[in-house]
């Protein structure tokens, strides 16, 4: 075990410095004595485009490559056009640090309010595969802006990086008590990349015979999602679908506020990184309304990656007994929920 963390800090836009100074606060706060913390700041997102026209300089990346790990807020403002900062900064690191798993929990904690009828059981965790599918960038726009004008976004799905995010999902789903997986596709329209993706569920899983695999259409995944939840133990699935899903997912389990997820380099030959699932929330911005659960969750998962186990715990115990605690009747601000989380895994 590491007795120190060198972490990179991306605050980013919108929400997203609110929320990583709580995560902050919650990791000084649960780090033991002996366990050195040293955090760099990179100011980067809508501000820094605005300055400079960079999103992402190699110099840059190149700096927070030695980091071991990354913390993320969030990336994106309505003063920027559209992907530039999604593609230029968020999708260039999750590319170039080979983020393959994009690894997505999510579980119903006690006493949290779902919409969902009754009480449901939820805890599934949603292997999202993160470097491949139809955010490679590959495709292009013809006699653009034109009435004949046409677009094309190819979705790339090689065998190599359906493998390897398929291995993961599995070794996942065998340390699971349940040991179950779900492959999430659309395999009866999208027939080339759906049925390589069933073919390697099937030739893997012949590895994983405790493993119980079976397979959803994604628009039927979204049923099961809101009337059987708990049918899902391990889902893997590709780019795009486990991004819809995943905010889905979130919508059911409490709120986007509350999901947290891991861009995750199994080898470790990168940096990994951690960032709460929702954006840069533009329209709650400054109002102390974000909640920073998501983010604090996203340390506890960043804690587990780099072998501190007991850290990780201690933060999910905290956002229990919060969740728990909270009360409709007394909104609390995004700084008063981090406080809060801080003294639980301190006290
Ligand atoms: N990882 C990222 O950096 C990331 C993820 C998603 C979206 N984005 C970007 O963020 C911007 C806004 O996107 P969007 O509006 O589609 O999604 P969003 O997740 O930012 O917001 C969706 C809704 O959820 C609410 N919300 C989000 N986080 C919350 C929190 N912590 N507590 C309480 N409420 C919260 C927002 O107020 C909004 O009503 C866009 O530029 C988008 O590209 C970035
Ligand atoms: C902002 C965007 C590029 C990103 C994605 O689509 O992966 C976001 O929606 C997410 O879920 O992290
Ligand atoms: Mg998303």
């Amino acid at each position: 075990m590491a007795r120190s963390i060198n972490l990179a800090v991306i605050p980013g836009d919108g929400i997203g410095p609110e929320v990583v100074a709580q995560g902050l606060k919650v990791l000084g706060a649960v780090l033991p004595a002996d366990i050195k913390l040293e955090t760099t700041e990179y100011a980067l997102g809508a501000q820094r485009w605005h300055a400079t026209g960079e999103t992402l300089p190699d110099a840059e990346l190149e700096r927070l490559q030695s980091h071991d790990a990354i913390l993320l807020g969030a990336i994106g403002d309505p003063s920027v056009p559209s992907g530039v900062l999604e593609r230029g900064l968020l999708l260039k690191l999750r590319f170039a640090f080979d983020h393959y798993v994009n690894l997505r929990p999510s579980r119903l904690f006690p006493n949290t309010a779902s919409p969902l009828a009754g009480e449901p059981q939820i805890d599934f965790v949603v292997v999202r595969e993160g470097t491949e599918g139809p955010y490679v960038g590959n495709g292009g726009s013809m006699r653009t802006g034109t009435p004949a004008e046409v677009a094309t976004e190819v979705s790339l799905n090689t065998a190599y990086g359906v493998e390897r995010v398929v291995r993961d999902a599995f070794e996942r789903a065998q340390a699971r008590p349940r040991k179950k997986l779900t492959l999430v596709h659309k395999n009866n329209v999208l027939v080339h990349a759906g049925h390589l993706w069933s073919r390697t569920v099937e030739r893997i899983g012949r590895e994983y015979p405790e493993v119980t695999t079976d397979y959803l259409h994604v628009d039927a995944a979204t049923i099961f999602m809101v009337t059987q939840p708990q049918r899902f133990d391990v889902i893997v699935t590709d780019n795009l679908f486990g991004d819809i899903l995943t905010d889905l997912a979130a919508a059911i389990t409490g709120g986007i506020g509350l999901a947290a997820s891991g861009n995750i380099n199994p080898a470790g030959a990168f940096p990994s990184m951690f960032e709460p699932v929702h954006g840069s929330a533009p329209d709650i911005a400054g109002t102390g309304k974000a909640d920073p659960t998501a983010t604090v969750l996203s340390v506890a998962l960043l804690l587990r990656h780099l072998g501190h186990p007991a850290g990780a715990a201690r933060i999910e115990e905290a956002v229990t007994a919060d969740l728990a605690a909270r009360s409709a009747a007394t909104a609390r601000t995004t700084d008063q929920i981090g406080d809060a989380l801080a003294a639980r895994v301190s006290g």
